[in-house]
């Protein structure tokens, strides 16, 4: 048994009073110089909010793909500097949800931008600014937290056609600050991250200052699986896949071993992912080693399986069990 004096439960036995909130705020706000608070990134699918999330943050937090739909969860991406903490949450594209998977993402996205401190948008500036983007800017405008808008993919564009989609980004009406940047390449970010801090409101950090993310180690593992995946499948099967961490076990100091799954949803598309005589598995699975052992600094030995689970993206306890609340 614990015979810690400090564990509340003794505090209890003893009969210590635990202080009441009086309702007066803990910190006195004018002895803070930093700014700290949650930016939450609205755009179309495929606008390349995960590249940014990762360009700002100077690490690999949410795996990226051209596939529209990628970005499943809220994922918290955490960037500190001396004078500011932005948590950014990187999240699914807005889109009209078509099943229970689609449907959780889009709840999650308003609910996560309606506490936000600042809305990024996001746009694809290589397609420029279209219908979706419109209708993310009136959601944007029925929020009343401050937008700023990224045009992003400007690597991509000459210089006319980046004023005309600068132009038609201001045309929006939902913000002046508008930040041509490319996500890719890292220009324009810093004139970016540095307009985002001025509008961040004075307070603590969140999270420790050498803390990246607040995903679950094991999300993120998965996630580094399906990214490989994502890069060598077509049509419906990327949509189709989900990968979970079953377990993950560390023998020795300098290796890792990891058994995972890769859900589809149908026979046939297990053989897409299986692949003639193996062969896609493998490359997905040599790839998906290298970019685990990055991650986790040790040899990985990964024995990954293909599984089918019927129509698991319109299975709630399916979902749950996939943390994709
Ligand atoms: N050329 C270029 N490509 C980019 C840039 N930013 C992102 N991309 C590419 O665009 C594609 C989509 O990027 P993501 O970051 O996955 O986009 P997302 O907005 O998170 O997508 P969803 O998860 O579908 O919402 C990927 O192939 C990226 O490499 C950029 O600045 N320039």
């Amino acid at each position: 048994m614990d015979e810690s004096p400090d564990s509340p439960a003794d505090d209890q036995e003893l009969g210590v009073e635990i202080p009441i909130p009086t309702g007066e705020p803990l910190v006195d706000l004018d002895s803070i110089t930093t700014r700290s608070g949650f930016v939450a990134f609205a755009g179309r699918p495929n606008a390349g909010k995960s590249t940014l999330t990762n360009a700002l943050v100077g690490a690999k937090v949410a795996i990226t793909s051209d596939k529209p739909q990628t970005t499943r969860r809220a994922i918290r991406g955490v960037l500190t500097r001396d004078d500011a903490q932005l948590v950014l949450v990187d999240l699914p594209g807005v889109q009209r949800p078509l099943d229970s998977l689609t449907g959780r993402m889009q709840k999650r996205v308003q609910s996560e931008m309606r506490d936000a401190d600042i809305a990024l948008m996001v746009i694809n500036g290589e397609e420029g600014v279209g219908p979706g983007d419109r209708y993310i800017a009136s959601q944007l405008r029925d929020l009343h937290v401050p937008v700023v808008i990224a045009v992003n993919k400007v690597d991509r564009l000459h210089r006319p056609a980046t004023v005309s989609v600068l132009v038609a980004a201001a045309e929006l009406e939902v913000s002046e600050d508008v930040f041509p940047i490319s996500a890719r390449t890292g220009k324009g970010v810093q004139p970016l991250l540095d307009h985002l801090v001025t509008l961040l409101p004075r307070g603590p950090f969140y999270f420790p200052i050498d803390e990246h993310s607040d995903q679950p180690q094991h999300v993120l593992l998965a996630e580094l699986i399906r990214e490989q995946v994502l890069r060598r499948t077509f049509q419906e099967v990327p949509h189709a896949v989900e990968v979970a961490i079953e377990e993950l076990d560390r023998p020795r100091a300098d290796l890792t071993v990891i058994v995972a799954n890769a859900w589809v949803e149908s026979p046939s598309q297990k053989g897409i992912l299986i692949g003639a005589g193996g062969r896609m598995i493998r490359n997905v699975g040599t790839a998906a080693r290298k970019e685990l052992e990055r991650e986790l600094g040790t040899k990985v030995h990964l024995d990954l399986q293909v599984k089918v689970r019927r129509n698991w993206r319109s299975d709630d306890s399916a979902l749950d069990r996939l943390e994709i609340d």
